[in-house]
């Protein structure tokens, strides 16, 4: 497949999945999005989950509008140096409540046009939150983003059973697709207490970690369950690096990182 220009200039392309929707995966994108810039990178999100456009609101752009260029779609830029941008259908729809209740043909066009319209300049990582589990939608972004030689896949379950059994679910389609998969993380693992600092396990722990050795992934890390995610929702960019969370991805960031290097 030809390679549309726009992605020329991007130098690595994650894509993050999960087999169950609300397991944060759209919480890791952001994150690790956050991490990136404040090591001096520069990140474009692009926010394929149709049915649940949740990053422009978690990096606190709602309401924003996408403009049309001469050369494609604008991204939405989330700070002043101009080091993270988002597009997302979300900035398409005219009230953030409505949903998209596209058919198959309609959805698949539009993925198409967010891979091919955005113009995305010059980025260290494209980081591409896709739609929870392994539907149409799911195939034709790999196919569409193989095109690239994508660096990878961050899985992304919680500890709880049924998602795990989802992530294995993840697994096969990602090896049968022929995308390779940087590691898994584990999110909602545990809760720290704000009084105590002590870490409780609401859930069993540890899935995770041993769903990656059966299946020989790279365990990223774990994420525990951090009230400070959901009051983040302004200056955000200026908020990460004294966050709570901010030590936590970094850990996950530099394995990402190692990764997404060797895969190239
Ligand atoms: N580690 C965490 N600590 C606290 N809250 C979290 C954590 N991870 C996710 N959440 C919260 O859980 C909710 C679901 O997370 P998120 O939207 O990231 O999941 P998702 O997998 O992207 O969902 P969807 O299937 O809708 O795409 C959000 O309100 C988010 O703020
Ligand atoms: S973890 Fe410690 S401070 Fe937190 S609720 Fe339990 S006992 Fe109290």
């Amino acid at each position: 497949m030809q390679q549309p220009p726009q992605l020329d200039g991007v130098k690595h392309i994650i894509l993050v999945m999960s087999g169950k929707g609300g397991v944060g995966k759209s919480s890791v994108t952001t994150q690790l999005a956050l991490s990136l810039i404040a090591r001096g990178k520069t990140v474009g999100v692009l926010d394929i989950d149709l049915c649940g456009p949740s990053i422009p609101r978690m990096l606190g752009l709602d309401g924003k509008g996408v403009h049309q260029s001469s050369a494609g779609w604008v991204p939405v830029f989330a700070d002043e140096k101009k080091q993270l941008c988002c597009m997302s259908i979300g900035f398409m729809l005219e009230n953030k409540d409505d949903s998209v209740v596209w058919r198959g043909p309609k959805k698949t066009a539009m993925i198409r046009q967010f891979l091919t319209d955005t113009c995305w300049g010059e980025l260290d990582y494209l980081i591409v939150d896709t739609p929870p589990g392994t539907s149409d939608e799911n195939i034709s972004i790999v196919e569409h983003l193989k095109a690239y030689n994508p660096d990878g896949v961050v899985l992304v379950t919680t500890p709880q059973a049924v998602a795990l059994a989802d992530v294995r679910k993840q697994v096969s389609f990602c090896r049968q697709v022929g995308v390779p998969i940087l590691g898994l993380v584990e999110n909602m693992s545990g809760f720290i207490c704000p009084h105590c600092a002590e870490c409780n396990n609401l859930f069993s722990a540890g899935g995770g970690e041993a769903m990656s050795e059966e299946f020989a992934l790279n365990f990223l890390g774990r994420v525990p369950i951090d009230p400070t995610l959901t009051a983040m929702d302004t200056d955000l960019v200026k908020q990460f690096p004294t966050s709570s969370l901010f030590p936590v991805f970094s850990k996950i960031t530099d394995r990402v990182e190692e990764f997404a290097t060797r895969s190239q």
